[in-house]
């Protein structure tokens, strides 16, 4: 346990809807090692964000059940008196939109000050020149001018990086970022990932990725997990994970599943979305609606997650009813599909 920062086990998160509670995040069990990045993907309504905000104590309304231990210490049942000394100190956010996490009100630099003044860092005559000087760590040009400015005087990938700013002031062990590029223009992006691999480095602090965009995954994360309705259904080594994906619905997130209907047909991601939590057939697997074609009888009644290699876990024996051919394999095998289709349209006659 020691070499854990963070321990969640059997996390269940419910939320009340017509006076009667369905968990959104359904028993998941995670942790992160220092200076390890877990990447929690899944599509919309998957538990991602529920997860996270659950971990830093910020459903006020949910049920919440299970054990957080951060450091060895279980803190869900923390009061906020307890959760404000950890929050935006040892464990710290970054959210998707920035603007909902900067006050449009106050001037950037009173914003990174008061964090400090929360956490006690840094002695009060040091922390003016402390809020510029981590501006200018997150790569903003003229970091005196920026402290000085209101968020809605910045663009997009300031603004973000000014709350990552305010992430790290504290020097965080645990590092949450829910879909902290998904607003940004791909060069920002590329420029903020960056700026938390080397913070990650620097402060040896573990990191929890949320996205649903499986480039950054492959180029940022360790490991990773994919969720869906509220559990994970795998959970493996990224590498591992990318070339040796086993189940259907992770599969489909890296548009390599292929399906009974479109054999020598283009590889296509499975239909449907993830239900609504009190429309959801909690019985059985989850995923077994959107693969019609798989019998019932080739699924689990109440799938677990098992290792099948080091590391390896997957829900639901139903993936091995999947001709696994590995993402790289499928990625190449859509591209010759895709290039045979163009060619057979006739548009790839003309030459180019
Ligand atoms: N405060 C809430 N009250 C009721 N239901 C909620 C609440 N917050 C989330 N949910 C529901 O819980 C489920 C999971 O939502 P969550 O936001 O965690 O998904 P997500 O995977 O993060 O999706 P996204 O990528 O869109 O943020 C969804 O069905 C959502 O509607």
């Amino acid at each position: 346990m020691a070499d854990k920062l963070l321990e969640v086990n059997h996390l269940t998160t419910s939320f009340k809807i017509d006076g009667k509670y369905y968990p959104a995040v359904d028993d998941v069990s995670i942790s992160i090692k220092p200076n390890e990045v877990l990447a929690l993907v899944g599509e919309s309504g998957s538990g991602k964000s529920a997860t996270a905000f659950s971990l830093m104590g910020l459903h006020k309304h949910a049920r919440i059940e299970g054990e957080v231990l951060f450091k060895g210490e279980n803190i869900i049942n923390y009061n906020e008196n307890k959760m404000n000394k950890i929050r935006g100190g040892e464990m710290a956010m970054v959210f998707q939109d920035p603007m909902t996490a900067l006050n449009p009100l106050m001037k950037i630099k009173k914003q990174i000050i008061e964090t400090l003044e929360i956490h006690g860092t840094k002695k009060k005559g040091e922390r003016e020149a402390y809020a510029v000087e981590l501006l200018d760590r997150v790569g903003i040009p003229r970091p005196e001018r920026v402290a000085e400015s209101f968020p809605h005087e910045l663009s997009g990938g300031m603004r973000q990086r000014v709350v990552i700013a305010i992430a790290i002031a504290n020097r965080p062990r645990l590092l949450i970022a829910d879909e902290p590029t998904t607003a940004l223009d791909v060069t920002i992006q590329a420029q903020i990932l960056d700026l938390i691999r080397e913070l990650q480095d620097d402060l040896n602090s573990g990191v929890l990725l949320i996205t649903h965009d499986l480039g950054v995954v492959a180029e940022m994360a360790d490991r990773v997990a994919v969720m869906y309705a509220g559990q994970i259904v795998e959970i493996a080594p990224a590498k591992e994970l990318f070339k040796n994906p086993k189940h259907p619905y992770t599969r489909s997130l890296l548009n390599s599943l292929p399906t009974e209907d479109m054999l020598g047909d283009k590889l296509h991601v499975i239909q449907g979305v993830v239900p609504p939590l009190n429309k959801m057939d909690r019985d059985g697997c989850r995923f077994a609606p959107r693969i019609p074609w798989i019998d019932e009888s080739e699924h689990e009644h109440q799938p677990e997650l098992r290792e099948i290699s080091p590391g390896h876990h997957v829900r639901c024996t139903c993936y091995k009813n999947f001709f696994l051919e590995s993402a790289e394999d499928a990625l190449e095998t859509t591209k010759e599909v895709e290039a045979a289709q163009f060619a057979a349209s006739g548009e790839g006659g003309s030459g180019s």
